[in-house]
């Protein structure tokens, strides 16, 4: 079953990287992006040089713009920001059902609130599906350095996925609970960007330590509520991939919040899940205690400075050290 290879939808820094992890495994790997002109540059030059660069693609992986590459029964990698996914689907839900579906983006939609396995099942009810996520760089998978991940899947081939998508350098680990490790990766971005405008504002490293388990707390809190089970964000997707992103300035999320407390904004074109995610939060109304992540939106519309949002904080009622 599924046995067809293995195809990666989006060329951008983690389709890329997924690619290539895959291309030491797999025969052949088929790498997708939607713009020809893009596609062919990188072909010709062996490299994404404007989302990877420094990385050079083995010769086993298809680089192409046409859907109609996809054959038989394939493992397909969808890596499209998580606001473009519903677009991409519907677009091109012809090539799509009959293979098997592995969602890499990690983010909740604006206006549904649904995070990106649920976005799948909206536009292709039929649609076999798993999750994977995690903490992982593009360019620490592209290397081939260490990593391990989480597969999440409601279906009983898991195993046989897990050991299809496994390679000597990425070990990975599997769940049945899709709606929690989705929520970890998710929201462990928008923490991200909060830890980013702490350290941005130099309010500390003792401050940031604070934010991440608070607002790990609010992650677990919240997904309990929305039906996960809490263990699941103690594990890779959700804790471990909390401590990567609110640490590395190779995070997006992290950065974008760093130069965000400083004034300035990332360039156009830079994939920062983490924003839209937190208004997707908000906008739900949801009568869960989540002062991180709210702030987090507020920030970013402006309505409050990083200063203000951190007396806010502050401020509130003691309380116990709860998680739950
Ligand atoms: N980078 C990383 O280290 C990691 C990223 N992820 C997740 O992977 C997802 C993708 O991120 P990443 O690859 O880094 O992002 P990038 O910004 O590097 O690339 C995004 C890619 O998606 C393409 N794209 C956007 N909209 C569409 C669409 N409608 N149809 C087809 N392609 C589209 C873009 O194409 P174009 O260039 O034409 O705009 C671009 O190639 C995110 O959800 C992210 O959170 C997860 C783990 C690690
Ligand atoms: O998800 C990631 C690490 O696991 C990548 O983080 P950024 O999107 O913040 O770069």
């Amino acid at each position: 079953m599924y046995s067809d290879g293995v195809a990666v939808i989006g060329a951008g820094a983690f389709g890329t990287a997924l690619a290539i992890a895959q291309a030491a495994k797999q025969q052949n790997v088929i790498l997708w992006g939607r713009d020809p002109d893009t596609m062919g540059t990188i072909n010709a030059l062996r490299e994404n040089n404007a989302r990877l660069p420094g990385l050079r693609l083995p010769g086993n992986i298809t680089v192409t713009a046409n859907m109609a590459s996809l054959h038989g029964q394939m493992t397909v990698l969808l890596s499209v920001p998580t606001q473009s996914l519903r677009g991409f689907l519907q677009e091109h839900a012809q090539w799509l059902a009959s293979h098997m579906l592995v969602v890499c983006c990690k983010g909740v939609e604006r206006g549904t609130g649904l995070l990106p396995e649920e976005i799948v099942k909206s536009v292709l009810p039929q649609a076999v599906t798993a999750v994977l996520t995690g903490p992982s760089f593009a360019d620490d998978i592209g290397r081939g350095k260490p990593t391990a991940l989480t597969l999440a899947t409601d279906v009983p081939s898991g195993g046989e996925l897990q050991e299809t998508l496994s390679t000597p350098t990425l070990r990975l680990y599997l769940s049945d609970d899709p709606r929690g490790a989705q929520l970890g990766g998710a929201l462990k971005n928008v923490v991200a960007l909060a830890a980013g405008m702490v350290i941005g504002a130099d309010l500390g490293e003792s401050a940031r330590a604070a934010l991440m388990t608070r607002g790990f707390a609010e992650i677990v809190r919240l997904a309990q509520v929305q039906g996960a089970h809490p263990e699941t964000l103690w594990g890779l997707s959700g804790f471990g991939d909390l401590i990567l992103t609110c640490s590395s300035e190779k995070s997006r999320n992290f950065s974008y919040g760093v130069q965000f407390a400083q004034g300035h904004h990332m360039i156009d074109g830079v994939t920062v899940e983490g924003v839209m995610t937190a208004h997707a939060i908000c906008e739900q109304n949801l009568d869960i205690d989540l002062p991180v992540i709210y702030m987090v939106s507020r920030l970013l519309k402006g309505e409050v400075s990083v200063p203000q949002a951190m007396e806010t904080l502050l401020q509130r009622p003691l309380k116990s050290e709860r998680l739950l």
